[in-house]
């Protein structure tokens, strides 16, 4: 409890003075005003994040992708094998994955981090796996706490490290069904509306996998105003860690750049235990998952790379990051009306 208690104590809202200035910043430089769209308040939420004007450049950045297992897999809602989850964090720690090559192309490090798959040892193991929420809650509270502060050493160690953006990423196989379960409970949206195919299934597996969701938040009513509550009874420890991981920056005031639907659904659960983490949260893109775009309406976040992506390991967080590196990049280097001698209108 006292990682969690001690990240929570140093999340706040974010500098004014330092939006106000990035907003000014943005006015002087030899740019017609607006001219570069979302990137312009994304740059000042950097600076009022950072509480300096223009904020550090977002590098070098480190995705961090947390792998757990699926008592509900027993439920058939995906048609994969549960050990393609171990098996995938192999081939993670050999390179080989989607992700990897995203990294390297974008110059970012890969961490993965076993939070709770079902086999293998691992020193951040909670547990291996959740319970089956159709049938009992998914974790108990003090699992949940440890996810949570799973994610926050994590995220606090690779920015002693010197990470300056922090990449969500995830491995899990069923682990979008949880992802939306915890959007159903915190958004109340029906899950009929925020539940998707996953990795590809057809429209009888899509009725069972929301009939699923469905009978489990009517079991449990999570109450959505207690993250760890909705966490512990309808989520994973993936959902738990990437949480964790988003309070850790939030409280490290470094910007934590989501991916898809699980990220997405994690950070609704960060935000429901603390408001002020919303700050340091940039949505990396639109997964084609449903619930995705319903969780970031709700958060009031818009994504910046929208490619019908729909794979998860923090692939659309790491494509996304060159675009904040430039957003931030102009606030350090584009010159000023004044220092080029451009004539204004
Ligand atoms: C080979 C493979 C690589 C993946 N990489 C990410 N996922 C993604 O798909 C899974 C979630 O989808 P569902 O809920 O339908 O099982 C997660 O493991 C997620 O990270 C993968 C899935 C597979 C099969
Ligand atoms: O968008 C995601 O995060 C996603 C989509 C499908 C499967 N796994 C993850």
């Amino acid at each position: 409890m006292e990682l969690l208690s001690a990240a929570l104590d140093r999340i706040g809202p974010p500098d004014a003075e330092a939006v106000a200035a990035a907003d000014a910043l943005q006015l002087r430089l030899t740019k017609p005003p607006g001219a570069l769209g979302a990137l312009e308040p994304l740059a000042s939420k950097l600076a009022g994040l950072a509480g300096v004007c223009p904020p550090p450049l977002p590098e070098p950045a480190a995705v961090a992708i947390f792998a757990g297992d699926h008592g509900v897999h027993a439920q058939g809602v995906t048609p994969w094998p549960q050990e393609v989850t171990g098996q995938m964090v192999g081939n993670f720690l050999a390179g080989g994955a989607v992700v990897n090559a995203f990294a390297r192309q974008a110059g970012v490090s890969v961490t993965v981090i076993d939070v709770g798959v079902a086999t293998g040892d691992s020193d951040y193991k909670v547990r291996t796996g959740t319970r089956d929420f159709a049938v009992e809650p998914a974790l108990t509270r003090a699992e949940v706490v440890a996810a949570l502060e799973v994610g926050i050493a994590v995220a606090r160690n690779l920015v002693e490290d010197g990470a300056k953006a922090l990449l969500t990423g995830d491995m899990g196989i069923a682990n979008t069904t949880p992802a939306a379960a915890l959007i159903a409970a915190f958004t109340g949206v029906p899950a009929e509306e925020v539940t998707g195919r996953g990795t590809g299934i057809d429209d009888r597996t899509l009725a069972h996998k929301t009939w699923v969701i469905e009978g489990a938040l009517a079991m449990h009513r999570p109450d959505s105003a207690d993250g760890i509550d909705v966490l512990a009874k309808v989520g994973g420890l993936e959902h738990a860690a990437i949480a964790g991981f988003i309070l850790g920056g939030a409280a490290a005031r470094v910007p934590v750049i989501l991916d898809g639907v699980i990220a997405a659904s994690a950070a609704l659960a960060a935000v429901a235990i603390a408001p002020d983490s919303i700050h340091a949260m940039v949505a990396g893109h639109r997964s084609a998952e449903p619930g995705a775009t319903i969780a970031l309406k709700h958060l009031g976040l818009s994504p910046l790379v929208d490619l019908g992506l729909r794979l998860g390991e923090g692939t659309g967080a790491v494509l996304a990051h060159g675009l904040v590196a430039s957003a931030v990049r102009v606030l350090h280097e584009v010159a000023t009306f004044d220092s080029a001698g451009v004539s204004e209108k």
